[in-house]
């Protein structure tokens, strides 16, 4: 893995400061405030190649089709060398020198220091023609991103974190402009972080043998930078990224949903149910590919080596807040108020999947803020964290969700609708609004309305259309919660690798902490070395996991740590206590959630959107369905 590619292979930066001044990807980007008064009436927003399409390629989704830059131009290698070099030099985490001994402590702490004294001393370079290529500002947010990370988390521990000028002020403009925190994102790690696995077959392009446009799939793309320079943390990476490209296909089949639910008549029921049943195929490979992170990623190199780099100011209980320097250097910016580290929470395709089965009313609920009421500080924290985590999405993927979200005709109504006994089964009536375009991007065929069922003037016949009706309806709203339930499971799936990469480590480093207190190891003497959650886990969290059968079930062959089993296993010398007074804090996510509450409270949410099935008279009974016809 190379962050530092030489220049021969940076085909898209190249190529487009090498465009010509009319070409239309070198038109002014539109305001940064979302109106179009920036750009001349009639002109497209052309930041990305599939800006039109809020960014959602038909090929690889929130994925870009071209692989992102890996090096900005000249005028910004300051930045580009000071990323390359916290890599190089192997800088460790703050805490982790802290628990060496003599003289390596003080050759890391020596090298850490001069890293970051080279950090301070950078010019502070004008972000100005940065502001006209989307493509330049993203790399300029991950390399600043990432120095701020490095800087942040190789400080001693207790130091507290001040972010030096030349950082902060082009992070803080950059970020403006592509309406982001300042701060590492998912986007940041994932979905342009990666390039293809085998060379360019030409420096500068990146078409295959037949002269197709070479697309990422999951299996040819690797990372590009990393903290650690570990295949784990590559592995971590590369598991969301698969996850993106493989959601390519959900997106697909939520988009041929959406045009059949503006037909709506039983043609459209019948293709729908078809569409909803492939869905939960595709949500059950997404599972796999989530559980498969085990493949290559170490949960305790995870825990200690590469999680507590990610932090933000509010998952860390120990480093305060964070000081920007320098703001009073560009009076137009504001102090950020968004420093959550990255978290998959900000996969635009995860939220796709909740707004579209109407899952996220009640994953996204205003009440589920991933903090308890006690824990909420903030006004961040009082929000809805999924709806918090889509401020960190790339701006075109936030508007798409919008949009989705607004649908004037979404997937559960149809469902409650067509299931009902009392209703006919839906039909364009003339009340409803004009069909607007689906807002997910298509290139395949599109469906023209189907004329509704002719009326019978028979009232056998009419007998007959309502009981279709109704086995259609009970058909769709099974492939319907089956596909809930799925998204359900995906969620169960995700809480036994949070149980075994973050749950599980915190309790043995808690353990192992108590048993160096227990024999006064020098060990007590040093500053916390537990990641980024040094709290011992409550008996409330042990015993909501406990309760929780269901994870408990798949948990891998090993069962999830009952809370009563630790404390009779450990003793009274593992601090796990009911008095409230001692209760520990709860284990923080990246985001800073409590999350284990936050994350079974977003499961059982996405459980409580199933419908209720009606019961089946026999007259209704095994419908046969075809799929997409
Ligand atoms: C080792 C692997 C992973 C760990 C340890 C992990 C951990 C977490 C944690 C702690 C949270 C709580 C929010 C917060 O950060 O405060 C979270 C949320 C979330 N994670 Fe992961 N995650 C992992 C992999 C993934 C992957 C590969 C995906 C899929 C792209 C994913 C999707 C999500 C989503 C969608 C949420 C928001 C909660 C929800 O919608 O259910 N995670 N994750």
């Amino acid at each position: 893995m190379d962050s530092a590619p030489s220049s021969s292979s940076m085909p898209v930066g190249n190529l487009l400061l090498e465009l010509p001044e009319s070409h239309f990807l070198s038109l002014p980007r539109p305001s940064i405030f979302g109106d179009d008064t920036s750009l001349p009436s009639g002109v497209a927003d052309t930041t990305t190649l599939a800006a039109h399409d809020f960014d959602v390629d038909t090929r690889t989704g929130f994925m870009p089709p071209e692989p992102p830059i890996r090096r900005l131009p000249e005028e910004w290698e300051a930045w580009e060398g000071a990323l390359e070099s916290a890599i190089k030099d192997r800088l460790i985490l703050g805490e982790e020198v802290a628990k060496l001994d003599g003289v390596d402590r003080d050759r890391e702490y020596e090298k850490s220091e001069k890293w970051r004294s080279r950090v301070r001393s950078l010019p502070i370079l004008s972000t100005a023609n940065l502001t006209t290529s989307e493509v330049l500002l993203r790399r300029a947010h991950l390399v600043l991103a990432w120095v701020m990370h490095f800087y942040v988390h190789s400080l001693p521990p207790g130091e507290p974190v001040r972010i030096p000028p030349p950082v902060t002020v082009p992070l803080l403009q950059v970020s403006r402009e592509l309406q982001l925190p300042p701060v590492l994102t998912y986007s940041d790690d994932v979905l342009y972080n990666w390039h293809f696995s085998e060379p360019e077959r030409l420096p500068g392009s990146f078409y295959d043998d037949d002269d197709d446009f070479r697309l990422p799939t999951p299996d040819n793309i690797l990372c590009s930078t990393t903290f650690t320079s570990t295949s784990d943390e590559e592995h971590f990476y590369l598991t969301s990224g698969r996850i993106e490209l493989l959601g390519v296909q959900a997106l697909d089949l939520m988009r041929s949903t959406m045009d059949e639910v503006f037909v709506g008549d039983l043609i459209a029921l019948r293709r729908i149910t078809g569409y909803l049943q492939e869905l939960t195929g595709v949500i059950g490979q997404l599972k796999a590919m989530l559980l498969d992170v085990r493949s290559g990623c170490e949960p305790s190199v995870f825990y200690n080596q590469i999680r507590p780099w990610f932090r933000g100011e509010d998952s860390s209980s120990t480093s305060g807040k964070w000081v920007f320097e320098g703001m009073e250097l560009d009076p137009t910016l504001e102090e950020p108020v968004e420093l959550s580290g990255p978290s998959a929470g900000q996969s635009s395709l995860v939220h796709a999947l909740d707004i579209f089965l109407g899952v996220d009313k009640y994953s996204h609920d205003k009440d589920v803020t991933g903090h308890a009421p006690e824990h909420t500080h903030t006004q961040a924290q009082k929000s809805a964290f999924l709806k918090r985590m889509q401020l960190y999405m790339p701006r075109h993927h936030r508007a798409f969700l919008n949009h989705l979200a607004n649908n004037p005709r979404p997937l559960r109504n149809l469902v409650v609708d067509a299931s009902s006994p009392s209703s006919a089964a839906p039909s364009v009536s003339p009340s409803m609004p004009p069909l607007p375009p689906s807002p997910l991007p298509s290139d395949a065929v599109t469906y023209s309305p189907m004329p509704s069922t002719p009326s019978s003037s028979s009232s056998m016949k009419q007998v007959e259309d309502d009981k279709e009706k109704l086995v259609l309806g009970q058909s769709l709203l099974e492939a319907y919660n089956k596909a809930v339930v799925a998204l359900k499971e995906f969620r169960d799936a995700h809480m036994i690798i949070v149980t075994l990469y973050i749950i599980n480590p915190a309790r043995e480093a808690r353990r192992m902490a108590a048993a160096a207190v227990e024999t006064a190891s020098p060990i007590a003497d040093k500053p916390s070395s537990l990641g980024i959650t040094p709290g011992p886990l409550s008996l409330t969290e042990l015993a909501e996991l406990q309760k929780d059968k269901e994870v408990e079930s798949e948990y891998v062959g090993r069962s999830v740590p009952s809370a009563e089993g630790i404390a009779e296993k450990d003793g009274p010398s593992v601090n796990v206590v009911e008095s409230k007074a001692a209760a520990p804090a709860p284990l923080k996510g990246t985001g800073g959630t409590d999350l284990v509450r936050f994350l079974k409270n977003v499961r059982d949410q996405t459980k409580g959107a199933v419908l209720p099935s009606l019961p089946t008279s026999p007259s209704t009974s095994s419908p046969s369905m075809a799929s997409a016809t």
